[in-house]
């Protein structure tokens, strides 16, 4: 057993610079957890308060039920690996692995017999007598990771432990440290600032801002339910469209289109309130042809992401949809779309993911239409409800 538990976590830096600022988390037994944030958020300073390198202004960190706040690196029973792997240079691969046991004063037999099983486990039997300087980085990250092994430590700490391989070896080191975290089961922490990297590995996620925890989840959780605008826009490939909406009776009304209110929204709203509505690029389906109850604009940009592209249109802000004056005649997604057509380019850039082979030209008039379940309602920042999508029937759009 061994979950981690911070409580009040506070690390002040000498000269006053606030890296962690009451954070309390709890990471369960046999996790693979990862720590996710923008530059300067405080990650590193987290794991390395974790391992006893920081010392913690305020606050406690639990292992178990140790207070190991006050104990030194030794005592906590924890490996950590750094992004620069610190092998030691002058080293064998044998003796880089080896090295903790000897500072722990194991006899040079089973020190020698735990880095041999130790470097087997890794695919690094035949390196053993190799230094450093020989090995490609991937190979280097594996030693690090068998030096971090071979103690068998009751928590893994990794600080950004992709970050120096190059992108194919990256996704191959990806695959092979998941499944080396599955087969040892041991509660694993790591710092990324790469978002798609802590879905791919992570259990959970906590998302970090400013020295503090804004959301903790499942990578399913952080990136279909946001708790606020500022992991919608750190999450994801392509950042979340979110657009400014205003509630009207069992409407809202977002960028010049009536989108029903979904059940359960009405107790957490009120008329006439101003909201963020937000969509995925990814939950939203693009039509080259009217659609009624989809947003629509003219195509400005196509980029083209492999095998998928990503569209950006201008959805113009003002409609006749905030007066309630009809915004056209006739069909529904056609008064939508002369509305959209005609309005000069000034509103919102809405994002789509758009399947390859169907991308549509810069200059052209699209539709968008969200997914059921997939629309996020913030206010003031926060989550307040997730919205359902347009039904699509005649009528759900501005004039109909
Ligand atoms: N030894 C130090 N002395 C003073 N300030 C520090 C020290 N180490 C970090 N900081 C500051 O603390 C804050 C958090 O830094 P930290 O390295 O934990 O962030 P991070 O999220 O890991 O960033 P990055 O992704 O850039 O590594 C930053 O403002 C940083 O400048």
């Amino acid at each position: 057993m061994s979950a981690i538990t911070m409580r009040e976590l506070t690390k002040v830096y000498p000269g006053g610079v606030q890296a962690l600022d009451a954070l309390d988390l709890e990471i369960a037994d046999g996790e693979f957890f990862a720590l996710l944030g923008p530059s300067g958020c405080g990650k590193t300073t987290l794991l390395r308060t974790i391992a006893g390198l920081e010392v913690a202004s305020g606050g406690s960190v639990r292992i178990d039920d140790r207070d190991v706040t006050n104990l030194p690196p030794g005592k906590r029973d924890v490996a950590m690996v750094f992004q620069d792997y610190a092998l030691f240079p002058h080293m064998t691969v044998q003796e880089n692995i080896a090295y903790p046991l000897r500072i722990k004063k194991v006899d040079r037999r089973s020190r020698a017999a735990k880095a041999a099983e130790t470097a087997d486990e890794l695919g690094l039997s035949a390196l053993l007598e190799r230094r450093p300087g020989q090995l490609s980085g991937g190979q280097q990250q594996r030693v690090a990771l068998a030096r971090a092994m071979a103690c068998h430590p009751q928590v893994f700490l990794l600080d950004e432990p992709l970050s120096n391989l190059d992108a194919r070896l990256r996704l191959e080191a990806r695959t092979f440290l998941k499944r080396l975290q599955r087969e040892l089961g041991v509660t694993t922490v790591f710092v990324t600032h790469d978002q798609a990297e802590a879905l791919a590995l992570a259990d959970r996620i906590a998302v970090m801002e400013g020295g503090r925890i804004r959301q903790v989840g499942t990578p399913t959780e952080v990136f279909r339910r946001p708790a606020n605008t500022f992991v919608a826009g750190f999450i994801g490939s392509t950042p979340m469209n979110l657009v400014d909406a205003t509630v009207r009776g069992d409407e809202l009304h977002v960028a010049g289109v009536r989108l029903p209110l979904p059940e359960g929204a009405h107790a957490q709203v009120t008329d006439g309130e101003s909201l963020v509505y937000g969509v995925r690029p990814e939950y939203l389906d693009y039509s080259p042809t009217p659609v009624p109850g989809a947003l629509t604009g003219q195509v400005v940009v196509v980029e083209n992401l492999g095998s998928f592209s990503l569209v950006s249109l201008d959805v113009p802000d003002e409609t006749a949809a905030d007066d309630g004056a009809p915004a056209g005649t006739g069909h529904a997604g056609s008064s939508a779309a002369a509305a959209g057509g005609a309005a000069e380019a000034a509103g919102t850039s809405v994002q789509v993911v758009v399947a390859e082979g169907s991308e549509p030209e810069p200059g052209d008039t699209g539709w968008v239409v969200p997914r059921p379940g997939r629309s996020l309602l913030y206010r003031d920042g926060n989550l307040v409800a997730v919205a359902a999508a347009p039904a699509p029937r005649a009528g759900a759009a501005v004039g109909g």
